[in-house]
């Protein structure tokens, strides 16, 4: 039988948990107008580790079950806890740069490498200030939130020796925002196929993810972080811009959020949006008070809107 067919190969781990207590500080960072955001103490840097090798020395592990190019998945989820403890850094990115080099200079082997971290996010807990006085936020403990996170990836290969950056990514997903009033979406195209009606104000509910790219990798991960653009601070403009911007459409909304998100940010190169629309349906109004209303869930399926605006070169 001929078996000589193409492969597309890749193997690795995913959702290696890390929790590193006591990482470095992140500060330096330039304030925007639209957030408080300013650094975290990074006293619980948690965070869940994918790795993903690709190249073509170890297809014969799939095709003669030979394993001598093989770095076996345990070993690769070692080493990156082990690296957690050597790591000095205050990003994810600054992890998955410490983690890309190392992975490339222990194992030669390895010809390419793909990193995603994902926050495990972590909040300081409120309480009353030591004094008695005001309200302030444990230095110990931390409050598991499932609300929106930072995302990155990385990839790396060699170049001779010396291991180098290749593309990166930069994110905040899951982003779940609903506004009350201020959305609109009409004048689409009608045909015998449209039950939807025209919307001049509507409840928009969006579940939202922004990605980013930088012009020059090294206002990444500078250890003067001024350059850096923290994911917070993008979530916040992000908001901001839902909060004041009467949109058409999901369309309309995620370019004016790239355009203000490149105007803020200049050392960004590119933003991608990709967006779902959980619109609620409307089940009553008030009739005392018409800006009273009742929703509830809409058909499952949901519309999906993407966008990605890149500076011109
Ligand atoms: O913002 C929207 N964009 C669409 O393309 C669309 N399509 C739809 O049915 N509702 C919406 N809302």
């Amino acid at each position: 039988m001929d078996r000589s067919y193409d492969f597309a190969i890749s193997y690795g781990k995913i959702r290696v948990p890390l929790y590193r207590v006591y990482a470095q500080p992140l500060s330096g960072i330039q304030a925007i107008p639209e957030s408080t955001y300013t650094g975290r103490s990074n006293i619980l840097f948690a965070t869940e580790v994918d790795v993903e090798v690709t190249g073509r020395n170890f297809l014969p592990s799939y095709t003669e079950g030979d394993n001598r190019n093989v770095v076996a998945t345990d070993s690769m989820k070692n080493f990156i806890l082990h690296q957690g403890l050597h790591f000095e850094g205050s990003t994810l990115e600054q992890l998955l740069d410490h983690l890309g080099r190392r992975f490339l200079l222990t194992y030669p082997q390895i010809e390419n490498l793909s990193l995603s971290a994902r926050e495990l996010s972590f909040l300081p807990i409120q309480r009353p200030g030591q004094d008695g006085k005001g309200i302030t936020e444990s230095a110990v403990l931390f409050s598991r939130s499932h609300n929106d996170v930072a995302v990155a990836t990385m990839a790396f290969t060699h170049d001779g020796e010396q291991p180098v950056m290749t593309t990166h990514r930069c994110g905040r997903i899951n982003m779940e925002l609903f506004k009350v009033t201020g959305s609109a979406f009409t004048s689409f195209i009608r045909d015998e196929y449209t039950t939807l009606a025209e919307r001049v104000d509507r409840p928009l509910f969006i579940h939202l993810n922004v990605y980013w790219t930088y012009t020059n990798a090294a206002s990444l991960l500078n250890a003067d972080m001024s350059g850096y653009v923290p994911a917070e601070q993008v979530r916040d403009v992000v908001q901001v811009v839902f909060d004041d911007f009467v949109s058409e459409s999901i369309q309309h909304l995620v370019h004016e959020m790239g355009c203000r998100l490149l105007e803020r940010f200049p050392q960004l190169a590119t933003v991608s949006f990709d967006a779902q629309n959980y619109t609620r349906d409307l089940v009553m109004t008030s009739e005392s008070d018409d800006k009273v209303k009742v929703y509830t869930d809409p058909f499952t399926a949901y519309g999906d809107i993407k966008l990605t605006l890149s500076r011109k070169v």
